[in-house]
């Protein structure tokens, strides 16, 4: 299989390090010529529970960068297009030139499969990009970069892919050699009918932890040491899960559980929002919390923790 991961930041270095030796071809898109120089040059450094490990580039693993203000791209030249684009940025960097390079990556036969926290993705990809050709991801893989060329697994997870607008469209066998894949690279992965369900499920997780850890400087599994945190997760919790069941997502009975065990299986994480605040960059809370202060706006609904907790991570950034 044929695959473009463009960000390469946590989760497309930790997707990259374990989908290469199983790739026809994998190419990794980054921002500046610096990380993709050094990636070609020192290699990609892996590290988890099983060890450390350097995948080089070679004929099937390659690095190249688009440069959005030079409008500047370099990769590979190759006849054969991808099977799949692996979009693998944060939601503020999905400009209309980004899109219309992916747009330019892609044939009749390439899905392009964005992977997300928070919502409005689609919106924003399917003014370009034909909906037929446009997949939605949302994992619970927990990932760590460190430099340009080294990344951490720092939890195992689950990857639910689908569409959203017509998932009665998709035939999950078309998927069966992608899920396969994954899988056989270490990715818990299935094919979702339901991903309103999933992308909400994962909004309310991302709501609780992210802010929390991020405000309050901690760990995933951190969260759950203390009853104070404990509290203020259950209060999110409850807020975020009032406005999916008035927007009539049926969510799945065990969220809460889910919630908890994502805390414990990616316990020493420090979650994306987190990483953002420590590195200075701008993080996704208008598309995950914000998104659920907006839909709760509109539906008349008072969230006075996540309005503390937008405001707070607004403060930090
Ligand atoms: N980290 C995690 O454990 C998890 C993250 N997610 C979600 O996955 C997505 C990616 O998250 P994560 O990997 O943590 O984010 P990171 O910020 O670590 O990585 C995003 C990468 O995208 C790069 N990028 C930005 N703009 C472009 C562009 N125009 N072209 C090419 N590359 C670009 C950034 O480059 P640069 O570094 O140069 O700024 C960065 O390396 C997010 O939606 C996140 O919410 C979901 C589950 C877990
Ligand atoms: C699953 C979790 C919480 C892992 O840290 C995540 O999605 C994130 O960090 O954004």
């Amino acid at each position: 299989m044929r695959i473009m991961i463009v960000g390469a930041g946590s989760l497309g270095l930790l997707f990259a390090a374990k989908l290469a030796a199983y790739c026809e071809r994998l190419t990794v898109i980054t921002r500046t010529r610096e990380q993709a120089g050094e990636l070609a040059g020192q290699g990609l450094e892996f590290n988890d529970a099983d060890g450390c490990q350097k995948l080089k580039q070679n004929e099937s693993l390659e690095f190249g960068y688009f440069i959005e203000e030079e409008q500047k791209a370099a990769v590979a030249t190759n006849s054969k297009p991808y099977d799949y684009i692996f979009l693998m940025v944060k939601q503020p960097a999905i400009t209309k030139e980004l899109v219309d390079y992916l747009d330019n990556h892609m044939d009749e036969r390439t899905y392009l499969l964005c992977f997300q926290n928070g919502m409005g993705h689609e919106e924003k990809l399917g003014e370009v990009i034909d909906s037929h050709r446009l997949l939605l991801a949302v994992t619970t893989e927990g990932a760590r970069r460190d430099g340009f060329t080294r990344v951490s697994h720092t939890g195992h997870g689950v990857t639910y892919i689908g569409s959203m607008q017509h998932s009665e469209e998709i035939d999950p066998s078309a998927h069966f050699l992608l899920v396969e894949l994954l899988g056989k690279a270490g990715f818990q992965s299935e094919m979702s009918k339901n991903m309103d369900v999933r992308i909400w499920s994962k909004l309310i997780i991302n709501a609780v932890i992210n802010p929390l850890t991020a405000i309050m400087r901690v760990t995933n599994g951190e969260l759950l040491n203390t009853t104070s945190s404990m509290s203020l997760m259950e209060a999110l919790y409850q807020e975020a899960y009032a406005v999916a069941l008035a927007q009539g997502v049926a969510l799945p009975d065990r969220l809460w559980e889910s919630l908890l065990g994502v805390c414990t299986a990616t316990s020493q994480n420090h979650s994306s929002m987190l990483q953002d605040i420590e590195n200075s960059r701008p993080t996704e809370i208008d598309r995950i919390n914000g998104s659920l202060l907006a839909i709760a706006n509109k539906l008349n609904m008072k969230l006075p923790t996540h309005e503390t907790v937008y405001l707070l991570v607004k403060a930090l950034e």
